[in-house]
C-alpha cells in the first residue's frame, strides 16, 4: 500500500505536485500519462524519497513513513524504481546485473532463470551489456526490477525502444506480477497498451492526478458507447444534443466528436446511425472512447 498524502513540492516558482492525495493498494497496475515535463518522475522520486517534498509525506504499510534514514532502508526492501538503462555496467553480463539486484534485494535465486525466459533472453544474458541493442537493454532494466521482486514496483516508460513482440512479452509479466499482489505504478506514453492492463489510469495536469473516470464518467467500467464523428458542424451537434437528451456530446482537438450514451441506451446507436447518414455523415466508428481520445481532450 503507498497512500500519498498532501504532497506538494515545487521547483522554484513552479509547482509540479500541488496537493496531491491517493492511495493505491496491491494487486493494482496503476497508469500515470501526461506529456513531457508534467511531473510524472518527480512524483515517482518523492514515492522513493529521491525527491524531499515542500510538504506532505508518503506512507507504506504499518505506517511507515521516510521519517529516519533506519525507515527508509525498510521501505526500500518494499519499493523499487525500475533501472534507467544508464544505470547498466557495460562491463557486465546481464546474468551478473540479474545476481546483484538478487543480492541486494535478498530474493530467490530461482528468479533469475525464470525471469531470463519468460522475457526471451537466453540467447544474450551472458554477454556483455555493453553489446546490446536499446530494446535488450530495456528487458534487462526491466527483468533486474522484477528480480529484485518487490511488493511495490515503479516503472517510467517501461516499453521504450521496445518491438511490438517484446512489449506483449512484457505485458505478460505485468499481469502475472499483478496476479501475485504486486502494485506497478507505469509512467507511459504508449497509451493503447497500458488502457490493455492498468486498473486505473490517472492524468497529470496542474500539478494533480485527474482519475480517467471523473473526465468521462463510467471510461474503466465500459459502461459506455460511444459513435465517433469527424468534422461534425455546430449545428449538428446542436440538433443530435436536442433529439437525444440522454447524449454528452465531446469534441476533440483533431475535430472528433464522441457522442456517448450509456450502455442501457445503446439501442438508440441504431436511430443515431440512420439520422447520420441521413445528414450526409458517413465518416463515423461505434466503439468505447479510448485513453488516446481522452488525452487528446485533455491536452489539446
Ligand atoms: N531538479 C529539478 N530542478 C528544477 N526543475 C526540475 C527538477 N526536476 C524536474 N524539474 C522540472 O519539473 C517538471 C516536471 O519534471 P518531470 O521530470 O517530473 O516530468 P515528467 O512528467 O516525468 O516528464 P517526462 O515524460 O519527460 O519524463 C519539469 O518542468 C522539469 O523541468
Amino acid at each position: 500500500m503507498i497512500e500519498l498524502q498532501n504532497i506538494q513540492l515545487s521547483f522554484g516558482e513552479k509547482k509540479v505536485l500541488n496537493d496531491i492525495s491517493e492511495t493505491f493498494q496491491q494487486g493494482e497496475i496503476i497508469g500515470l500519462v501526461a506529456p513531457n515535463g508534467t511531473g510524472k518522475s518527480t512524483l515517482m522520486n518523492v514515492m522513493m524519497n529521491y525527491a524531499a517534498p515542500n510538504s506532505g509525506k508518503v506512507l507504506f504499510k504499518n505506517g511507515l513513513t521516510y521519517s529516519s534514514k533506519a525507515n527508509e532502508v525498510k521501505i526500500h526492501q518494499l519499493i523499487s524504481m525500475m533501472p534507467d538503462q544508464s544505470d547498466l555496467y557495460n562491463h557486465l553480463s546481464g546474468r551478473d546485473h540479474l545476481k546483484i539486484y538478487c543480492t541486494m534485494w535478498k530474493s530467490d535465486p530461482k528468479l533469475i532463470d525464470t525471469t531470463i525466459e519468460a522475457l526471451n533472453m537466453g540467447h544474450y544474458v551472458n554477454k556483455k551489456a555493453g553489446t546490446y541493442s536499446l530494446g535488450m537493454r530495456q528487458r534487462l532494466c526491466f527483468a533486474m526490477q522484477i528480480v529484485a521482486n518487490t511488493e511495490i514496483m515503479l516503472m517510467d516508460e517501461v516499453m521504450n525502444g521496445l518491438d511490438p513482440i517484446n512489449v506483449e512479452i512484457i505485458s505478460g509479466v505485468l499481469m502475472e506480477k499483478k496476479a501475485e499482489g504486486k502494485m506497478i505504478i507505469i509512467a507511459s506514453h504508449l497509451l493503447d497498451n497500458l488502457e490493455k492492463y492498468a486498473d486505473r489510469i490517472f492524468l497529470f495536469k496542474d500539478g494533480k492526478l485527474i482519475g480517467v473516470d471523473d473526465i468521462v464518467e463510467g471510461f474503466s467500467g465500459s459502461t459506455m458507447t460511444t459513435v465517433r464523428v469527424r468534422n461534425m458542424s455546430d449545428d449538428m451537434k446542436a440538433t443530435f444534443q436536442t433529439s437525444y437528451p440522454k447524449l454528452k456530446v465531446q469534441t476533440l482537438v483533431n475535430d472528433m466528436t464522441l457522442l456517448t450514451l450509456d450502455k442501457k441506451d445503446a439501442e438508440t446507436l441504431g436511430e443515431m446511425a440512420i439520422h447520420l447518414a441521413e445528414l450526409g455523415i458517413n465518416d463515423f466508428t461505434f466503439g468505447k472512447v479510448t485513453l488516446n481520445d481522452l488525452y487528446a481532450m485533455y491536452y489539446g
